[in-house]
């Protein structure tokens, strides 16, 4: 099955070819959540996050979506409780989208898709120096997903979405500050979702514990729409592709336990 081998078949998605060795691949990301299979955990603790809208740098086009980039360089913008153990700091926020409102999340609830997904991620900054050296490590991520439907315009996300045409081309980076990550967080963060799992593009590494929102955020379809006005390909390319339908297949769950703080 795909839980043991050692190879995983090349996703059949543009953004990667050939056979790629990922590591155990026992616990790849994305999975869909199986809401009456998931286990409540009354040891859940809160989550706790505290995010300086100082720390905020840059927002720059990757060719697979686009981040904005964080001050790492010291403890200010954190997340710790939940599944928890230890201190994690944010070091970039991207989303996930589809080129129609039908599909675009890479995590789904009970197969249920959304329109886009937001993943803010973060790493254990009391065991390692480097996010380059916790991304190997086993629990040496958080990633914190909430999911995004079309509704009402989202007034945070406007001055994101307003510096996204200066960065239509993989490889452009803008300055990007005084952005506050926690207005992009469902006003409930405590009713989650969490299991171990994997960066959901290469290099894949499983080193992720997934917090996954229960309560999603809305944004107007018009915002969603610059999503798609990005671009995968760079300036000097002759085809120009639009960034859409960013997401990964959907991995087995190879018997992991999806945990709930809520009951
Ligand atoms: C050496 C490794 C390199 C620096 C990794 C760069 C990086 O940040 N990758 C990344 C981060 C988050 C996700 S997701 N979509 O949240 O699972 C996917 C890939
Ligand atoms: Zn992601």
């Amino acid at each position: 099955t795909a839980c043991s081998s050692k190879y995983v078949l090349s996703q059949m998605h543009p953004m990667w070819q050939g056979p790629l060795a990922i590591p155990g691949g026992d616990r790849q990301s994305p999975i869909d959540i199986v809401v009456r299979k998931s286990i409540f955990d009354s040891e859940l603790k809160p989550l706790v996050s505290v995010y300086d809208p100082n720390t905020c740098q840059q927002i720059w086009n990757n060719g697979y979506s686009f981040l904005v980039e964080y001050d790492d360089t010291t403890d200010k913008s954190t997340l710790k409780g939940g599944p928890l153990q230890d201190n994690f700091r944010l070091c970039q926020f991207h989303f996930h989208w589809g080129e129609s409102n039908a599909w675009g999340s890479e995590h789904t609830l009970d197969r249920r898709l959304f329109p886009a997904e937001l993943h803010l991620v973060h790493w254990n900054s009391d065991k390692y120096s480097l996010f380059e050296e916790a991304v190997m490590e086993d629990n040496g991520l958080a990633v914190i997903g909430v999911f995004l439907k079309v509704g009402k315009r989202h007034e945070g996300l406007q001055k994101l979405v307003d510096a996204l045409p200066a960065i239509r081309h993989k490889g452009s980076v803008v300055e990007f500050t005084r952005f506050d990550p926690a207005c992009l967080l469902p006003s409930n963060i405590n009713d989650y979702w969490t299991y171990h799992g994997s960066l959901t593009t290469p290099p894949l590494t499983e080193s992720v514990t997934w917090i996954i929102m229960k309560h999603h955020i809305e944004v107007s379809h018009d915002q969603l729409a610059v999503f798609r006005s990005l671009l995968f390909t760079s300036a000097e390319e002759d085809v120009q592709k639009s960034m859409v339908n960013n997401f990964r297949v959907q991995q087995p769950l190879c018997g992991r336990a999806v945990r709930s703080s809520f009951s």
